[in-house]
Parts: structure tokens; C-alpha cells; sequence
């Protein structure tokens, strides 16, 4: 009876028997009433099982393992009640879910099988993760092409390291995930009740527009290998964290705009090509890892560092982490801050393109401040390759000059700091600030505030005042009403207003002086007031009144009260703008510097007499410096020849030997052009009045002479129109009392 034993072989060939099942459970557990201990895990991958009707006995099952078989039925399901995980992947199984619904199934892997259709799933409502990946009907591939695959495989193996080995996993890849294999699911139906779905993945199937989804709770969602070309359909997917819509056609990421929750996203190998498209993803807070691989956006330019810039949050993208580095040269490359760009022009003159005017009337201003302290201050005027205005004059409102000219300049180092505004050059050379030096007095400039920040990157240490406009809509009809501006221009000044506000609110000391400029006439009271409070004109002339009743106030040579310098006031007229000296410091920014050195002394009040010394000395220069009674002390800085420093006029011997040494070399001096000069010095020094004092000697101190910039001769400067000039009483002879009095003031 050979052959009928043959078919009793035959048919046992894939039925799974009980003796198998009870060498294959796993996970001992109580059952039922608590006495009863059986085990709860099957697991049986790989058995060639296509009839696994036995397992209906084992109704206590939690998890089912039945991967990489032949099973068509599982309807022995519906008799484990207790099941939570089954694993059919990789079987012949056709029916969706062809078997009643055990009721705490959660996890149901059916990738790699027949089926060709989704069912209404309503009944399976703990259903949690459904897996429905690469859904084939087998048989209907062409015999060659397994065959092939086959072969392929073997060679996999073979020949791992050499090229046939990427050419096998191609074909694979393809054969695999390529749309012409029938039979896979085309559309994702009968889910809408599943309200514990939170993953699902159908990856390699051949849906072409994502469809009922609504309202599902997925958290993670695979739609891998495909045929979609947009992004439909996720609205609602509120919890979606993960989403894989790797091997589609999507072109464009607009559908992804609300979906706030999603910290991945892989695109690879779609057909994205704009970098802009990045645009709709912006907004994900939470989006961590973008997967951009081949897709053509990789050869736009700079499109790594573009990728970067727009989404600021990523950590890893197309599979490579991001760099501290990227993410600071992104930011650079494409919003740097001002101060970023005022480094790089000044490092290269490169210019940064800014396309409106600032128009608040501050040329204006400055122009008039220059008029009324003449004896302090004189216009420095920029170079610019705009044409004028009407109305405006060369080398009083611009040097006007041609674009060539402007990078001769450039390129010969004349500049102290140039700009691009508007499509125009401008820049600040340095001989327009020498030129006003020269005659003894102090610059004052207008600029945007792209040249303030490559200024503060100069070694001038200048007071800065923000001239603001708080009113935007005066500011608006201020500038329509010149009528040299488009609306675009003006659009952009005015959006600029903010820049300045923020630089104001975020760099705290990095303007002096904020003064609101809606009303020209009280922006310019306020600008003189304080210009006036700093160089102590004010005190001067109060001082003037009140010595009038008490006139040895101050010829008696004593120092005034020692009074800390106190930061500046703020001139701010608006809320918005006094607020921001509430603004925490950052103390490593250098912007502050110059606001810390004046806290400082505020915050330290108990001084030693040493230091107050030092700070009544230093204040004492640098007033006299300022007022122009005496150069800086940095002009000492630029002495050819190693000479006493202005503090050692106080001391007559000193005075003597340095003068004695400059005379040999000192050209003879046209003593009337020295009044004012005398004067100040004089009035320095106590000793200078005193019989025998040698005028010339002071006179020639290295005080007096050379300028920074200014040509080695000791040539000194002459005395501008309108400064106070002791045309009348030599000061070595009578001096004035009522001029000493005011010069003492000066002094304080
Ligand atoms: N050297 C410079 N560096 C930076 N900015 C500058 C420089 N010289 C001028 N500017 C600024 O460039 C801007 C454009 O100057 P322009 O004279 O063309 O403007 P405007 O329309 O007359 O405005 P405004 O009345 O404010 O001067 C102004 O804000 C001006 O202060």
C-alpha cells in the first residue's frame, strides 16, 4: 500500500498538527480562572503551513506569528477571543480579514498576501496598528520574472561585493514595488470606524489619492511606494507624528500645512523641485527629519543650506544630521544680521542691497545742529553715486560721484565704511572726518544703520542717536509728500522702522540716544538738548548765571563736586520705544560696552580716592577733547616722536623739557593765530598765568599740533567761522574774567 500512505504523506504536506503547535507555543500564562496556567504566544514563521485549522482548539491565544507560509484561511481566528497581535504577512491569504473579529485585536500585519480590496473594518474597533504593505497576487507574475528574481537572489548572495549586486537589488526594489504587478490596493476604504487606529501603513500598493483617513487617530502613516501626486486628504490627522510618502509622484508639500504635530517627513525619491515648497512645512514646529533624497529640489543651489534656513528646527535632513555649523552659515547666507552684513562689507566693501529711503529728515537735522555749535561740530559728508536732489550741493549734502570712482575709492582704502541703499553707494571716507578734525572739531554724520554697525567695527568710538518715527502714518505722508519716492520705497523704509525699534529693544546701549522725529521742529529741540547736556552747555551756561552773583565760584581753581557719569537719558517719546530699557543685557555682546562702562561707575559708588582721581582725569580729557580745546587723548596716539601726554601740562617742568625739545624742530609760529588755543591751555593750567611762564612752550606742546590724519607738519588748525575767537585780549596778558569763568565751567 505504498501509494495510499503516499497520499496520506501528501496530504499531511503543510497542515499544522498539534505536536507542532506544542513545540512551538511560548509565554506561559494564567488562564480563565486563574488556576489554569497555558501559554499565550504562537509562534510558527517559515513552515510552508497552508491549513492551520487546528489552532480553533487554542482559543487562549494572545499572539499569533504565522509569517512566510501558504495560508489562504484563517477563519480559526474567530474562536481566540483573547487574540491582540496577529502576523500573517507574507501568506496567500485573499479575503480581507476573513474571520470574526477577536474583540482586543490591536495589531494585524497582512503585508505580502492576496488581498485586493479593503472591507469595512467597523466590527474591529481596538484595532490599533494595520499593516497592509505590498499586497501581490503571486501567481500572476510572469514564471520568468520569479525565475529571474530567483536568480537574482542567489546572486545576492554570490556575488554581495561586485556590481551585479546593486544591478540584483534594483530589479528587486522594482520588481517588488512596481506599479504594473495587478492586483494591490488602489484606494484605502473601511476605516472610518477604527477610533484606536494610530498606525497604518499600505506602503507598495497602488493608491493614487490618499482617501479615507478622516479623523483617524494615526499617529504614524506609511504610504511608501505608490502612485501619488499630491498630498490630499491628511487635514484632519491632527496626532500625525510620522508620515512616509517615500516612492510617490508628489510634487508639492501643500498639503501638509496644519498637521503641527509631525516630527518626520520622508519624500524620498518624489518629484519635488522647488525649494520654496519648503514654505508649507515652515510652520511645523515639531518637524525634526526631512528626507529630501532624490528628489530634483537636491540640485537647486545652495539647496542644502535653503533647506536649513527655511526650516530651523530640522535635526536631521535626508538621513544626515545638522550641523551647528549649517545652521549658523544658513542664517548667514540668507537673513544675516546687520551686524553680520556690516562685518562682511567691511571686510570685503561687498554691499548689502537695501531698496528704500530712510527719509525721517536726520540730514536735515544734523545739518542745522552743525549750523548752531559751530564751534563744536561740523557736517561730515559722505560720498554717494546717486545724483542729487534738486536742491542739493556737491560736497555739502553728498561728494556726488560716479560708480567708478566710488570702487576707485573703495579699492584705494578710502573708506571708513560704505553702504548699499536703494541701489546707490554710499560711504564715509575717512578724510571727510579728517577734514573736519583738522579744524579742531567734532563730526557729525547721518547714516542708515547698516553703516552704524560697520562704524561700531571701526576704531572711531562715536555717541549714536536714533532719530525714530513712532507716528506711521506721519511717517508715510512725510514721504509721500517729498515726492521722491515709489510706494515700494516707502512701504520698505517704513517696514524698516522696526528693524531699528528691535536693534533699540534687543542691543541695549547701542544707541546713546533714541529721539522720536514725528514732529521735526521738537525733534530737533530734543536732539540739541541732548547734544547740549553732553557737552555740558547747559550746566555751562546756568554756571554763567549763577557765577554771575558768585564770581569766585570757579576761578578759584577748585574741582567741582565729583559726579559719576550717568547713562544717557533716553529721548524715547513712545511706549513702545521707553520700554525697551527694560530689556535684559546680554554682557558678552560688545554693543554694550560702551553702556556697561557707564553702569559700572553708577553701580560702585564706593570708590577709592585713587580711582576717583582716575575718573575725575579721564573725564577731565575727555570733555576738553570733545569741546575742542584740547586733541583726544588717542591724537597722542599718532606722535611721530615719544612726547608728554595733555595731563602733563599741569606740570611746568615737564612742559618746559618737552617743549624745549619740540622747539628745535618746530617751524616758528604765527603767535596770532593761537588765541583760542592759548586760551583754553592757559586756562588748563593755573601755572600758565603765572609770571614766567613761557607761552610758547605750551603753545608748542604736543597738545596743539598734529591731528589724527592730518599731515605730519605741525601746522595748527585754523579757527572756524563763528567759534567764540579771543580776537580781543591776549590771554598771556589780561585775561578776560568773564571768558575764564565760562572756560572754567567747561572744564567741570
Ligand atoms: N555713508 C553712509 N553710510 C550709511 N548710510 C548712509 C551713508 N550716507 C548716507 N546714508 C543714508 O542713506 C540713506 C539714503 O540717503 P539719501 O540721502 O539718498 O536719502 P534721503 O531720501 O535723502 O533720506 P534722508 O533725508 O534720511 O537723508 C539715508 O538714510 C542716509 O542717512
Amino acid at each position: 500500500m505504498p501509494g495510499a500512505r503516499e497520499n496520506r504523506d501528501m496530504e499531511k504536506v503543510g497542515v499544522l498538527t498539534a505536536e507542532v503547535v506544542s513545540s512551538c507555543v511560548s509565554n506561559l500564562g494564567r488562564f480563565g480562572s486563574g488556576l489554569h496556567h497555558l501559554y499565550h504566544h504562537l509562534s510558527l514563521p517559515s513552515q510552508d503551513l497552508s491549513d492551520v485549522s487546528v489552532l480553533s482548539k487554542y482559543v487562549h491565544l494572545e499572539m499569533l506569528e504565522l509569517p512566510h507560509n501558504k495560508i489562504k484561511d484563517l477563519s480559526c481566528v474567530s474562536h481566540m477571543p483573547y487574540l491582540v497581535t496577529l502576523d500573517a504577512s507574507h501568506n496567500e491569504i485573499s479575503s480581507f480579514f476573513g474571520f470574526q473579529p477577536p474583540m482586543n485585536l490591536k495589531e494585524v500585519n497582512f503585508s505580502h498576501n492576496r488581498i485586493t480590496k479593503m472591507e469595512d473594518l467597523s466590527a474591529y474597533s481596538s484595532l490599533c496598528n494595520l499593516d497592509l504593505d505590498c499586497i501581490l497576487i503571486r501567481t500572476y507574475i510572469h514564471p520568468y520574472a520569479l525565475e529571474l528574481a530567483h536568480f537574482l537572489s542567489l546572486c545576492l548572495c554570490i556575488f554581495s561585493t561586485n556590481a551585479l549586486y546593486s544591478t540584483a537589488c534594483s530589479f528587486c526594489d522594482y520588481f517588488l514595488t512596481h506599479p504594473y504587478l495587478d492586483n494591490s490596493l488602489s484606494e484605502i476604504t473601511g476605516l472610518e470606524q477604527c477610533f484606536k487606529l494610530t498606525h497604518l501603513s499600505v506602503a507598495h500598493n497602488k493608491i493614487s489619492r490618499i482617501s479615507g483617513l478622516h479623523s483617524l487617530p494615526l499617529t504614524h502613516l506609511c504610504l511608501r511606494g505608490n502612485q501619488l501626486e499630491r498630498i490630499e486628504g491628511l487635514e484632519n490627522l491632527k496626532c500625525l507624528q510620522v508620515l512616509d510618502l517615500s516612492l510617490n509622484r508628489i510634487t508639492s508639500l501643500s498639503g501638509l500645512l496644519n498637521l503641527h504635530l509631525l516630527g518626520s517627513i520622508n519624500l524620498e525619491k518624489n518629484m519635488i523641485s522647488e525649494i520654496q515648497e519648503c514654505k508649507h512645512i515652515h510652520d511645523i514646529f515639531l518637524l525634526r527629519d526631512l528626507n529630501l533624497v532624490g528628489n530634483p529640489v537636491q540640485a537647486q543651489p545652495d539647496y542644502r543650506l535653503a533647506v536649513i534656513f527655511l526650516l530651523q528646527h530640522l535635526t536631521v535632513l535626508d538621513q544626515e544630521k545638522v550641523t551647528v555649523e549649517e545652521k549658523v552659515s544658513s542664517v548667514n547666507q540668507f537673513d544675516p544680521p546687520v551686524d553680520v552684513v556690516a562685518a562682511r562689507d567691511h571686510m570685503t566693501h561687498l554691499v548689502y542691497q537695501l531698496m528704500q529711503p530712510q527719509g525721517c529728515g536726520k540730514r536735515e537735522l544734523s545739518h542745522r545742529l552743525c549750523q548752531e555749535l559751530n564751534e563744536y561740530f561740523a557736517h561730515g559728508t559722505s560720498h554717494t553715486t546717486r545724483g542729487p536732489y534738486f536742491g542739493e550741493e556737491d560736497g555739502i549734502d553728498y561728494h556726488f560721484v560716479s560708480e567708478e570712482d566710488f570702487q576707485n575709492m573703495i579699492h584705494m582704502g578710502k573708506f571708513i565704511q560704505t553702504m548699499q541703499y536703494g541701489g546707490h553707494s554710499y560711504g564715509l571716507s575717512r578724510e571727510a572726518i579728517e577734514e573736519v578734525a583738522r579744524e579742531g572739531l567734532a563730526c557729525c554724520v547721518h547714516m542708515e544703520l547698516e553703516g552704524v554697525f560697520s562704524l561700531k567695527n571701526s576704531y572711531f568710538e562715536p555717541r549714536y542717536i536714533l532719530l525714530i518715527p513712532t507716528q506711521m502714518d506721519k511717517y508715510m505722508g512725510h514721504l509721500t509728500s517729498r515726492d521722491l519716492y515709489t510706494q515700494a520705497q516707502i512701504d520698505m523704509a517704513v517696514s524698516r522702522v522696526e528693524l531699528y525699534a528691535n536693534t533699540n529693544r534687543q542691543r541695549l546701549g547701542f544707541f546713546d540716544n533714541v529721539i522720536p522725529c514725528d514732529d521735526w521742529e521738537e525733534a530737533y529741540q530734543s536732539l540739541r538738548q541732548v547734544v547740549k547736556e553732553y557737552l555740558l552747555l547747559e550746566e555751562q551756561e546756568e554756571g554763567e548765571n549763577n557765577n554771575r552773583g558768585s564770581p569766585d565760584n570757579t576761578s578759584n581753581g577748585h574741582e567741582p563736586e565729583e559726579k559719576l557719569p550717568s547713562p544717557p537719558p533716553s529721548r524715547s517719546g513712545s511706549g513702545a520705544l521707553a520700554s525697551h530699557s527694560a530689556t535684559p543685557i546680554n554682557p558678552s555682546d560688545p554693543s554694550y560696552r560702551n553702556y556697561f562702562t557707564k553702569i559700572q561707575a553708577e553701580l560702585s559708588p564706593q570708590k577709592n580716592p585713587v580711582e576717583l582721581a582716575s575718573i575725575r582725569r579721564r573725564e577731565h580729557l575727555v570733555r576738553e577733547a570733545i569741546v575742542g580745546k584740547s586733541p583726544g587723548v588717542y591724537s597722542q596716539l599718532f606722535k611721530s616722536s615719544a612726547q608728554s601726554a595733555p595731563s602733563s601740562l599741569q606740570n611746568p617742568h615737564l612742559n618746559e623739557a618737552s617743549s624745549r625739545g619740540l622747539n628745535d624742530s618746530v617751524e616758528p609760529l604765527d603767535i596770532s593765530v593761537l588765541g583760542h588755543n592759548l586760551e583754553t591751555l592757559k586756562d588748563q593750567t593755573p601755572e600758565a598765568t603765572r609770571p614766567g611762564t613761557d607761552l610758547l612752550d605750551v603753545v608748542v606742546s604736543p597738545s596743539s599740533d598734529k591731528r589724527p590724519g592730518s599731515n605730519n607738519k605741525p601746522i595748527l588748525p585754523p579757527i572756524p567761522a563763528g567759534r567764540k575767537t579771543p580776537a580781543s585780549p591776549s590771554p598771556a596778558t589780561s585775561p578776560d574774567p568773564a571768558h575764564t569763568q565760562q572756560e572754567g565751567r567747561v572744564e567741570m
